[in-house]
């Protein structure tokens, strides 16, 4: 069994924007799954389903089996316990998942009275290890959230996160609103605490190169699906979808010279996500559609060992070469 399944998901917001569509994702224990996708394609959508944190009036479809349980089917009582002690999440910008008013230290302990049952000083004394454990000094734990740095009041998210033991940890866009340098610490650390946990970690980011170099596995969204999946460093360095061919063009890579030459973004806007174009959501974007893909939509299909992609170019290459499929050569030589 997986550590976490998700099978066919769907979220619709009460304003009828279908964020998340027919997402199916499975990640063992000890991996770290990246999704990656422009502004708006239902990342963070994806982030707060699982955990159902969504916003009332929310509808939702599908199946999230976190160690074989259906989260979305969990009565509320049961749904409280595995927060934080199943499965936790950090968010982007620190300084609003902390409070303000109460210490850094009661912050870090209040998941563990609430769902280990520790006493007081346990729980304080377990939040100083934390603190170490992700880089800064025990003593920290006396102070307000507005006496760290940014840097640093990320750590403090981490080991928030870290407190109950998850099994689970979901990242989004964990150092967005960092500085490159503190970027490069958080990530690593981030690395480090799940393997030496052994914690599944999905991490969500629209940096495809960040994903690339902390991940096992990529996924690629468009318009609330996920357009492509498969080891992350080959998506990245050599995608299927053309929509991930993009995203991956649109980051330079070190000691390519040639990439600094890739076309940079993508003509157009992501579509509005209560009003989706017939078809594959990414054609009129797309630089080598077909004029079936105004009518058809493709399921993701195997396009190489250990890949998936949802383009009906694709699934021709994949016919034609079983195994490990090239991309398209036109599509190749006509990355947008
Ligand atoms: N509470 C909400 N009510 C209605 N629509 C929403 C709500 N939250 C998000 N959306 C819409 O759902 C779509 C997906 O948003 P989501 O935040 O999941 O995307 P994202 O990929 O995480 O983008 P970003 O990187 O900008 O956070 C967007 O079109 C967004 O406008």
């Amino acid at each position: 069994m997986s550590l976490l399944e998700v099978r066919d998901l769907t979220v619709t917001y009460a304003g009828g924007a279908a964020a998340v569509r027919g997402v199916d994702l499975r990640l063992e224990a000890g991996q770290k799954l990246g999704v990656a996708g422009e502004s708006g394609c239902g990342k963070s959508t994806l982030a707060l389903a699982l955990l159902r944190l969504l916003p009332a009036g929310t509808r939702t479809g599908g199946e999230i089996l976190l160690d074989g349980e259906d989260v979305l089917a969990m009565k509320w009582g049961r749904l409280r316990a595995v927060r934080w002690a199943g499965a936790s999440i950090v968010f982007q910008g620190a300084m609003h998942s902390l409070n303000p008013v109460h210490r850094v230290g009661d912050q870090i302990a209040e998941p563990l009275l609430l769902h280990r049952r520790a006493t007081p000083s346990e729980a304080r004394r377990k939040a100083g290890e934390l603190l170490e454990q992700v880089g800064l000094p025990a003593a920290r734990a006396a102070g307000h959230p507005h006496e760290l740095s940014g840097g640093q009041r990320q750590r403090v998210m981490i080991a928030m996160a870290l407190a109950c033991d998850p099994m689970l940890i979901v990242a989004d866009e964990p150092t967005t609103a960092l500085d490159v340098m503190i970027q490069a610490q958080i990530l690593r650390l981030i690395e480090r605490t799940v393997a030496g946990r052994g914690v599944g970690l999905i991490m969500i980011s629209h940096d495809l190169a960040v994903l690339a170099d902390t991940c096992d596995r990529l996924a690629v969204m468009y318009a609330g699906r996920v357009v492509e999946e498969g080891p992350a460093r080959r998506v990245y360095a050599d995608a299927r979808h053309p929509y991930a061919r993009a995203l991956s063009a649109a980051f330079p890579r070190v000691g390519d010279p040639a990439s600094r030459f890739a076309p940079r973004g993508l003509a157009g806007d992501p579509p509005d996500p209560a009003a989706l174009p017939a078809g594959c959501a990414f054609h009129p974007r797309c630089p080598v559609a077909l004029e079936s893909c105004a009518v058809d939509d493709p399921p993701l299909r195997v396009a190489g060992a250990g890949r998936r992609a949802a383009c009906v170019r694709v699934a021709q290459d994949a016919a034609e070469e079983p195994g490990d499929p090239a991309p398209p050569k036109e599509a190749r030589r006509t990355t947008p």
